[in-house]
């Protein structure tokens, strides 16, 4: 046991529901348990019982459940406390817990035991969270890849590969006068190569993953008067966003968010881009374009009668934006017998509603490019950076390898294995792990 504190939570949403469930965690929850319920609990029984407060009154009516460490969530005794989901009754319940020797659990205390004791790895515990925090049906399939250890396996397959490697490195070191040839040095390489193209496999699904996890971004831009805020309100199909014939109407962001077979897509109206503009409309145009470098995907709004010169204005802001949807709106005020865009665009009336069942059909494309298909896992910001990290470190090992460097590819071997290690937490300063989990929620 890693705590000697016995911590306590309400592990439901607040509001009123059902159910409502209280844990506690930690070697004094089957006493707390007994004083409440009025009798000893039995592991992995439903109780039916009375909880009661200090003086006897009947706080409500449930079922309490004792999990025996360590086959519990968090691998210590855990009790819950299954009562009516009445935000007032629960929180009498914790204030008994409390005053039963309970402390309240920090954001993310539960699953940081449960790392701590061993019960789940770090970037498993951080799959709990994001598979709670999923907005859709593919972010929590994903999620459920990484909480089953998916991704963990990845990270360690590769991290045993370039122990095994090290392990080779080092023992060359002790034959020094000897070429690395003569000591299997182009099967060591061949072997490095490999873990690094597996390496590179598990950055691009680490990627996608962490954009599923950040939802989808997709970015209105274009001059000023193109039509991107009607094209807003007509996919959103409410007229959320102030449309005029004026140019520079738009000046704050304004968000919505679509959902298309299961997927979340955040779609942001910005500011039109053009070189003038009062003080108002400039800073809209830098938030306009802060958003941009953000975004998974521009849908770059163009006028129809001129593309060619929207498209032309925009093209620096473009370039470090993954994806790309080119519109050429009010294609009503095209002349009739108008040629189709030859460049890949769509023309589009968010006026009359032309071409907005194509572009749902485009959306839903490049979702599915940019984010995990089936079989991915989610991952976070900070996963990615460990795996650059690595990479990096392999890269070097590489060329010292090459070089017959052989205490300097050792070295950068066990950086890399130490940056993959950060993923899974087996290496990882403490202060970091306290930061990680207190972004949880409080009861999980
Ligand atoms: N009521 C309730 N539902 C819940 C949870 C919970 O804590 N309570 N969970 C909380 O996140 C999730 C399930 N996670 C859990 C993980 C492990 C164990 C557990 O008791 N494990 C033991 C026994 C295994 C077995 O009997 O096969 C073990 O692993 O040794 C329980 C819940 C989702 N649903
Ligand atoms: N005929 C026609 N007019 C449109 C269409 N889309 C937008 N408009 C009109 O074009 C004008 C500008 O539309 P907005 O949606 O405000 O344009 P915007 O790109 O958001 O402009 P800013 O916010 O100023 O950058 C309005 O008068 C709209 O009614 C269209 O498909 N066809
Ligand atoms: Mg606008």
């Amino acid at each position: 046991m890693t705590d000697l504190r016995t911590i306590a939570a309400i592990a439901t949403a607040p509001g009123a529901a059902g159910i409502g469930i209280v844990r506690l965690s930690g070697p004094r929850a089957r006493e707390i348990a007994a004083a409440l319920c009025g009798r000893r609990l039995r592991p992995r029984h439903a109780h039916y019982v009375r909880f009661r407060d200090h003086d006897g009154s009947v706080i409500d009516d449930g079922i309490a459940l004792l999990f025996a460490a360590p086959a519990s969530y968090t691998g210590e005794d855990v009790v819950e406390l299954q009562a009516h989901g009445s935000l007032p009754v629960l929180r009498q319940l914790l204030a008994r817990c409390r005053a039963l020797g309970a402390e309240d659990a920090r954001p993310g205390e539960f699953s940081e035991r449960a790392c701590l004791n061993g019960r789940l790895d770090l970037a498993q515990a951080e799959a709990v969270a994001d598979l709670i925090a999923a907005a859709d049906l593919r972010a929590a399939r994903a999620a459920r890849r990484s909480l089953e250890g998916e991704f963990s396996a990845r990270v360690e397959a590769i991290a045993a590969d370039l122990l095994a490697i090290r392990v080779q490195v080092e023992a060359a070191i002790d034959f020094a006068d000897e070429p690395l040839d003569t000591l299997g040095g182009e099967a060591l390489r061949q072997r490095l190569e490999q873990a690094r193209g597996r390496l590179r496999d598990l950055r691009a699904a680490a990627e996608r993953g962490r954009r599923l996890r950040d939802g989808l971004h997709a970015v209105l831009v274009g001059p000023p008067n193109a039509g991107k805020s009607s094209l807003l309100n007509a996919l959103a199909g409410s007229e959320r966003a102030i449309v005029t014939a004026i140019p520079g109407t738009t000046r704050d962001l304004l968000q919505e968010t679509l959902q298309f077979d299961g997927l979340e897509l955040t779609l942001v109206d910005t500011a039109g881009l053009r070189e003038d503009g009062d003080a108002i409309e400039r800073e809209g145009m830098r938030r306009a374009r802060a958003e941009l470098a953000r975004a998974d995907l521009a849908l770059v709004v163009l006028d129809a009668r001129d593309p060619e010169a929207g498209l032309r204005a925009l093209d620096a802001d473009l370039d470090p934006v993954p994806g790309r949807i080119v519109l050429h709106n009010k294609a009503d005020l095209l002349a009739p017998g108008a040629g189709a865009p030859d460049d890949g665009a769509l023309r589009v009336s968010a006026l009359t509603g032309a071409g907005l069942d194509a572009l749902r059909a485009r959306l839903r494309e490049a979702a599915a490019a940019i984010a995990p298909g089936e079989g991915g896992f989610s991952a976070r910001l900070r996963h990615v950076q460990a795996l650059e990290r690595t990479a990096t470190a392999c890269a070097q090992a590489a060329e010292r390898l090459q070089g017959e460097q052989l205490e300097l590819a050792a070295e950068h071997l066990r950086l890399a294995h130490d940056a993959l290690g950060e993923i899974t937490g087996r290496t990882l300063p403490d202060d970091l792990l306290g930061h990680i989990f207190s972004t949880f929620c409080i009861g999980k």
